[in-house]
């Protein structure tokens, strides 16, 4: 049942086509029920079928939009061409891409053999980087100024490393070059980058337990404090497609929570639970604003 509530007009996508892989779960399939509640045509690529006819199926509940499904393994470059073609034979146009299959078995470096590093780094910047070309090369470089494109390449918050994620790490650093690179050769496409971090979705169950026991510190791992919402991804993804992102570009878009930013020696958090904070509040920073304020005063 499509009872997504969009933050953006309904008919902000309205005769657009755009295409969204890994369309059959988790942020792919919320980011299909949200770009049909604004009217957009969709085209959802994935690997089992089943899964996007049932996405294709909620989606016919309650909007009227075309919605085409296609089986395709994002890695096997004659598939993508083939796919592409197939897309472009029943919408006509393709105006945005969200290249956002992927992922990856968690594995220690040092246990990963040459064929699961290949098929990781296939899945998460070789297959992105077919269907982006393909997109490119079939549909938009004929239609470049014509109407605004995008394609927004979905990586992953995995900055300074993630244990157990080296080859997928490896890829989407792969993907956040090749976005920049991509927005300089093929512009006026816009082409973006988004890089969740730890969502709530069904990627998640993928984790190993201890992995999801460190995340779930939240007074530690997330400044907000919990995980993200697969919608708090889809939003920015419509953003990215909007008018509203028209001068975005060669962009990478974080959607973490400010993860990154907590680093180790930073205790997260505000009020009595974060001494840090309190040493600020509490000493050294009031008198020496109080100390400022009187100075100034004196001058007048
Ligand atoms: C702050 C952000 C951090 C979070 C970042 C990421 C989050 C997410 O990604 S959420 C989405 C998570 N969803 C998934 O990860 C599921 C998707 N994964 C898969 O679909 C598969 O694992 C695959 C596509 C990565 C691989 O599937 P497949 O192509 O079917 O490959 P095979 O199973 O045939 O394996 C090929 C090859 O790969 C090696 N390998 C596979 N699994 C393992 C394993 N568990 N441990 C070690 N090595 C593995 C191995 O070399 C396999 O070859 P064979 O040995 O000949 O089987
Ligand atoms: N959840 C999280 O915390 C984070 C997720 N991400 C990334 O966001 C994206 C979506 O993740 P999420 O929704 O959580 O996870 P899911 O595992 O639910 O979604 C991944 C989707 O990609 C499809 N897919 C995977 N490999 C291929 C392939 N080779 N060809 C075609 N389709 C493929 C899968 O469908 P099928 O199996 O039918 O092919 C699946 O629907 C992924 O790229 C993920 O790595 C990044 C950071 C954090």
């Amino acid at each position: 049942m499509n009872s997504f509530q969009s933050v953006f007009r309904s008919d902000l996508f309205q005769g657009q086509t755009i295409v969204v892989t890994g369309g059959g779960s988790g942020i792919g399939r919320c980011t299909a029920h949200e770009l049909a509640s604004l009217g957009a045509d969709l085209a959802l690529v994935g690997r089992k079928i089943e899964k996007l006819e049932t996405v294709k199926a909620e989606i016919a509940q309650t909007c009227g939009v075309k919605v085409s499904i296609h089986s395709c393994d994002i890695r096997e470059e004659e598939k993508v061409t083939a796919t592409v073609a197939e897309i472009l034979a029943e919408h006509g146009k393709i105006d945005h891409l969200i290249n956002n299959a992927g992922g990856q078995f968690p594995s220690p470096l040092s246990s990963i053999n040459a064929k699961g590093w290949e098929t990781v780094v296939r899945n998460n910047l070789t297959g992105g980087f077919l269907m982006a070309r393909e997109v490119f090369n079939q549909y938009m470089v004929k239609n470049l100024g014509k109407t605004d494109m995008s394609i927004t390449n979905i990586i992953a918050d995995m900055w300074n490393g993630m244990p157990g994620m080296g080859h997928s790490g490896a890829a989407r650093a792969g993907m956040l070059n090749f976005s920049e690179t991509a927005s300089l050769e093929w512009a006026p496409v816009r082409v973006n980058a988004v890089a969740p971090g730890f969502i709530a979705s069904s990627g998640m169950d993928t984790y190993p337990e201890p992995m999801k026991q460190t995340i779930m510190q939240l007074d530690k791992t997330i400044p907000l404090q919990r995980l993200g919402l697969e919608a708090e991804v889809s939003g920015v993804l419509a953003f990215l497609c909007s008018p509203a992102a028209s001068f975005i570009s060669g962009s990478c878009i974080r959607v973490d929570g400010a993860a990154p930013n907590a680093r180790r020696i930073w205790p997260v958090g505000t009020g009595k639970q974060n001494p840090v904070f309190n040493s600020f509040h509490l000493g050294g920073v009031p008198e020496v604003i109080q100390r400022r304020d009187a100075e100034r005063a004196g001058k007048k």
